[in-house]
């Protein structure tokens, strides 16, 4: 009992080291591999999509700005302009013509000259006003009239056109002698760039924005920006970009990460010269890492399944030794009888179970008879054949309830169930007639056995110790009446042959 809680203790350490060993492994395969693809898609964010998307952005833009800017150089080398503002602005049809043509050959939003001696905005349509130095909306002007370059890029909303934001190309026009006389130039829709943007979020599930040097967000998609952030926001009061131009202050360009909702956002900052704006391109982890999150799970699923089946598998193989060396602990070698081990395990229950079923229960004890002159005689083997030749006769005596033992060398038990003492005593005594009349061919000799069988019945208070010692004495006394018979034990009306 010991012996098998022992091993059964030893079976569950195996067990829990396997799933241990198994567990760990594929758990750290599992997670090893899901770090690894995180890390490249990571990589390939930060260090491909993002900038490409920023670099195709940028070219895009330049692309749209180099043909305007052409065309308002053009402009402010024109002589038409320049001669008619210096024979005095007098026919202000022939500008109105003038920058019609312009905006209509070149396809621009708008056209516009401002002269500088009266003020006077010109466009396509007429003359739409004077600037002012008060009017806010004429900063522009004055600022580049002011300025050393040649021109600028400004974006602005356009008065001419229900105020729609409008990049526009501000050239300086001078006269002969390099005097300043007024800025032209085209006004571009900012449409193209927002379609563009609009393009790449849909395509690419990213957002991209234009940020202006004070983080004040000027340009976004067509529908909203960053977590629906508007044009004229500041980062400031976006959520998870406040903590981020808390750090930096100013927009600056680079690679960032920044959380907004237990979310992790990878951001691409790039300065846009031209524009004095930076260009925000900003990336969620959360659908890429989805797919990624989903192939650990079913890793997994997968390692439990494939552990689960190891561990069924080790299970039963080991309860099948297990039962495999329990039959060899209990079995005899020479006979394949249950051996004295065997013996004990199946008669304490045969014994519980008679007792608790009020049924009759005989022990049977046999001794073959000069043994030993049959081994002197014929060798040790013929001894051993005819143990077994023995051992076969019984088992085809009796039912496969009953219960058979070699008890030692050349005696054995019988433990008859549910068989009463005048039963019992019928069926010994055709055992013995039977082995008597047996013959065990050995090397041409047919050898021969008889045996003495002791009787004895369970009483109520018996153990097995008390039932064998008496089926003993009943043995003993076959002996000492001559062998070749059955004797009960204790003597009754029955025992006498
Ligand atoms: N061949 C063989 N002989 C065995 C085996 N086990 C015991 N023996 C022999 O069986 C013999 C038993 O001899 P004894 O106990 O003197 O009894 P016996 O000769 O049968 O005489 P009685 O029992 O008095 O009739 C011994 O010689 C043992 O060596 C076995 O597995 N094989």
């Amino acid at each position: 009992m010991l012996l098998k809680e022992h091993s059964k203790n030893g079976q569950q350490l195996l067990v829990l080291m396997l799933v241990l060993l198994l567990g760990s492994g594929f758990l750290a395969t599992s997670l090893v591999s899901y770090q690894a693809s995180l890390k490249s898609i990571r990589n390939s964010i930060v260090n491909t999509e993002l900038p490409l998307t920023s670099d195709n952005v940028y070219s895009e833009i330049q692309k749209d700005l180099v043909r305007p800017i052409l065309i308002s150089s053009m402009m402010s080398r024109d002589t038409f302009v320049r001669d008619w503002v210096m024979k005095g602005e007098k026919d202000v049809e022939q500008m109105t013509r003038y920058l019609h043509e312009v905006q209509d050959h070149y396809g621009a939003f708008t056209s516009f000259f401002v002269s500088d001696r009266t003020l006077t905005y010109y466009q396509s349509k007429g003359v739409l006003k004077q600037v002012s130095r008060q009017e806010p909306r004429d900063v522009w002007y004055f600022r580049v009239r002011d300025m050393k370059e040649p021109y600028e890029i400004n974006v602005d909303v356009d008065l001419a056109n229900q105020d729609r934001l409008t990049i526009f190309i501000n050239y300086k026009v001078f006269d002969y002698e390099n005097r300043f006389l007024g800025a032209t130039g085209v006004g571009l829709a900012v449409d193209a760039v927002i379609k563009l943007i609009d393009d790449y979020q849909r395509r690419y599930d990213r957002s991209i924005y234009f940020v202006d040097t004070t983080g004040r967000i000027v340009l976004t998609g067509a529908q909203s920006g960053p977590m629906g952030a508007k044009v004229g926001q500041s980062l400031s009061e976006i959520p998870g970009l406040k903590e981020l131009q808390a750090k930096l202050k100013r927009p600056q360009s680079g690679k960032f990460e920044y959380h907004e909702q237990g979310r992790n956002h990878f951001l691409n900052v790039r300065y846009i010269p031209e524009l004095d704006w930076y260009l925000f391109v900003d990336k969620h982890e959360g659908g890429l890492l989805e797919s990624v999150r989903k192939t650990l799970y079913l890793n997994l699923l997968i390692c439990l399944i494939v552990t689960v089946v190891v561990l069924i598998l080790v299970n039963r193989q080991i309860r099948r030794y297990q039962t495999r060396i329990t039959d060899l602990a209990n079995a005899d070698s020479l006979t394949g009888l249950p051996n004295r081990r065997g013996f004990q395990l199946l008669a304490g229950q045969a014994l519980q179970e008679a007792r608790r079923d009020r049924k009759p229960l005989v022990a049977l004890l046999l001794d073959l008879d000069h043994f030993k002159m049959l081994n002197d005689t014929y060798g040790h083997q013929a001894g051993d054949l005819v143990l077994q030749g023995f051992s076969q006769n019984l088992r085809d005596s009796l039912r496969q309830s009953d219960i058979i033992c070699r008890w030692g060398g050349e005696e054995f038990i019988i433990l008859l169930k549910d068989t009463g003492n005048a039963n019992a005593r019928q069926l010994a005594e055709k055992i013995r007639k039977e082995i008597a009349s047996k013959r065990y061919p050995y090397k041409g000799v047919n050898l021969s056995v008889t045996t003495s069988i002791g009787l004895a019945e369970m009483h109520p208070d018996d153990s097995l110790d008390s039932l064998l010692s008496r089926a003993d004495k009943g043995l003993y006394r076959a002996k000492q009446s001559g062998r070749d018979c059955v004797c009960v034990e204790p003597t009754g009306n029955l025992d006498a042959l």
